[in-house]
Order: C-alpha cells, then structure tokens, then sequence
C-alpha cells in the first residue's frame, strides 16, 4: 500500500542519504504528493488511509527532528474531500504551499541572521544547517564580507558540506576538528548553528557538540546564534513531553577492525566494550543569545510565545489513527 518512492525516501532518511530538518521535511512531504499522485485507492477512506501509512512510515525513520512530524502533521491537514480525486488535489495544492513556505521562511530568516552579522566577521559553524547558511547567504548578498571557521563535525563529518557550499560562495573557510573548536573561538564574531528541535523553555536540540561549543563560545564571550525556521519548533514540548534523541549506530564511529583492535581478547563481540552514538545533544537556553526564524529573532526564553501562537491548537497525530 505505500508506494516504493515513498519506501524509498524513508530509507534515504534512516540512512541520512536525506540529512538536515528542513531538507527532510521537504523530502517527507515530496513523498506523500508521490503517494497521493499514484495512488490506485478506489474510495476516499482507502486514500485517506494510504496517505497516513505513507505518513507512518516516513515518520519512523528518525526521531529527533520535529520537521519530520510537523511537515506530515501539515500535509495531511490539508487533505480535504470526498471523492479520490478531490482528496488527491488537496494533497498536491497542500504540498506545493507547504514547500513555498518552506522556502520564503528560509529566506527570510536569513536574512534576520544576516542582520546581526557585520561586514567583516567570522562565524563558527557546527554540522551543516541550510537555515544557518541562509544567514550567511543573505549576508553576503548585503555585500558584506564574511569568513568562517567550520568545524569537521565526527563522526559524519558534515562540515565537509558546509565548508564545500561556503567556498562555493567564495567565503574564506577554516576546517578545523571539533576539539580545535575552543582555540578558535577567540577569533571568530558568532557561533551560528541550526537546529533540529527547539523545546517549549527555549533549549536548543542541534547536532552533538553544539552544546559543548555554546558552553565554551559564552566561557569566552562569543555570541551565539541559533537559525531555526519556526517549523523546527518542538509543540509536544508545550505539554511537558521530552525530545528523543537518536542513537545511531556504532559503525559511524568505529569500523570492524578498530573494534578487534580495541576488544579484549579474541572476541570482536566482546560485550564489556560498548559504543555510544548519540546524533543530537540539549543547549540550555543560558547559553544561547538569539534564535533567529522567519518571524524575527527571539531570545530563547521568549520562543514559548511563539510556540503557543503557532501549534497552541494542540498536536494530533494524523498518520497514528486507525492503528
Ligand atoms: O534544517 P537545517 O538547518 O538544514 O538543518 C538543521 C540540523 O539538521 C542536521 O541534522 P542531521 O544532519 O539530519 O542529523 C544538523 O543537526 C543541523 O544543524
């Protein structure tokens, strides 16, 4: 009943082949237009149903990022009829607004990014966020210069792409490993990094390190700057529940023959040796100084309001009925 395309991109999203909030949004919500445009339901409740299978599975792929749920939480809102067709007009047009506002809110809080930079500052980047380049983007294209210090980002060392579409900008870029980070902040203006869910209190769920460098950028008076489109705002967060953080797997840490190497006696299995993988860490809100979205910046304490104003209607989860 899912359509392979839709198979397909929830494997591309658990094996981060689709990596990045917004872009696993957008991703989630080109699937189920796929699983509406093909869809061979002969009555509306089998569509309607096909829809929010499609939605489940896309929505088991990873845990953390809350653009994943909201994308799919949007798209089948929106889904309105009562024949096939009708329904399967609804999802497209609701695709289509979805990925327009998608790209208006990046721009736009790129541009608020943009103008808390200076010509002439240095930001240091964590990971790779395309909310925290559109700062970045905006900021050059106001004609100000800007270089960056980015970190390698272990263990899939995604700064390699952002140091790769920086230069591809012509900004002057620094790789450094994560444990250089502390040194170099005595050279940089910012820290700007995204995000991938932003909780109710104002703490910031980012890439693992982001808290440890937010730590050390306030120890040395380093602004930090947060880009997150007002989709990466966490609802569930507003009745008390937690954000999961993933745990991925050992291989992106250690191959098979470091762990013979590393495991005691002749036993790779060796179970007294135990990898932790955790994709995402908690920035307390005290050590971020502004998150930037598409409505304005905000300090992070503030970001309840917004909060409310955006998802206070409460949370339904369309793809989790008829379970
Ligand atoms: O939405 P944009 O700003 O592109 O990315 C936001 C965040 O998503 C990424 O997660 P992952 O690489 O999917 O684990 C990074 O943590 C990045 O900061």
């Amino acid at each position: 009943m899912v359509h392979e395309e839709v198979e397909e991109t929830a494997a591309d999203i658990a094996e981060m082949e689709i990596r990045g909030a917004a872009t696993i949004a957008r991703a989630a919500a080109d699937a189920l237009r796929t699983q509406a445009h093909e869809s061979e339901a002969d009555s509306p409740e089998a569509f309607r149903e096909e829809l929010r299978a499609a939605a489940r599975r896309l929505h088991e792929t990873r845990p953390t990022a809350v653009s994943l749920p909201n994308a799919l939480r949007y798209v089948l809102r929106g889904m309105e009829g009562d024949s096939v067709v009708d329904l399967r007009a609804s999802v497209v047009e609701t695709v289509e607004e979805f990925e327009a506002e998608l790209d208006v809110a990046q721009e736009n809080l790129g541009q608020v990014g943009a103008n808390r930079l200076r010509d002439g500052d240095t930001v240091m980047t964590h990971c790779h966020s395309t909310d925290a380049l559109s700062c970045v983007k905006a900021a050059l294209e106001d004609g100000k210069e800007i270089s960056a210090v980015v970190k390698e980002t272990r263990p899939r060392k995604q700064g390699h792409i952002t140091a790769r579409q920086l230069r591809e900008w012509g900004v002057d870029v620094t790789l450094v490993v994560d444990n250089a980070a502390r040194r170099y902040l005595d050279d940089v203006d910012h820290v700007l990094v995204g995000a991938d869910s932003i909780a109710a209190d104002g703490s910031v769920v980012n890439k693992i390190g982001t808290s440890g460098l937010a730590v050390n950028a306030r120890e040395r008076g380093v602004p930090v700057m947060v880009a997150a489109q007002t989709l990466k705002l966490h609802p569930d967060t507003l009745t008390g529940h937690t954000v999961e953080i993933e745990m991925r797997d050992e291989s992106e840490v250690l191959t098979e023959s470091e762990r013979a190497d590393i495991a005691a006696g002749d036993d790779p299995e060796d179970p007294g040796l135990t990898v932790e993988n955790p994709a995402f860490d908690v920035t307390p809100p005290r050590y971020v100084d502004a998150i930037v979205t598409e409505r304005g910046q905000f300090p992070p304490e503030s970001i309840v309001t917004l909060m409310r104003e955006l998802y206070g209607g409460g949370t339904t989860e369309p793809w989790a009925k008829q379970e």
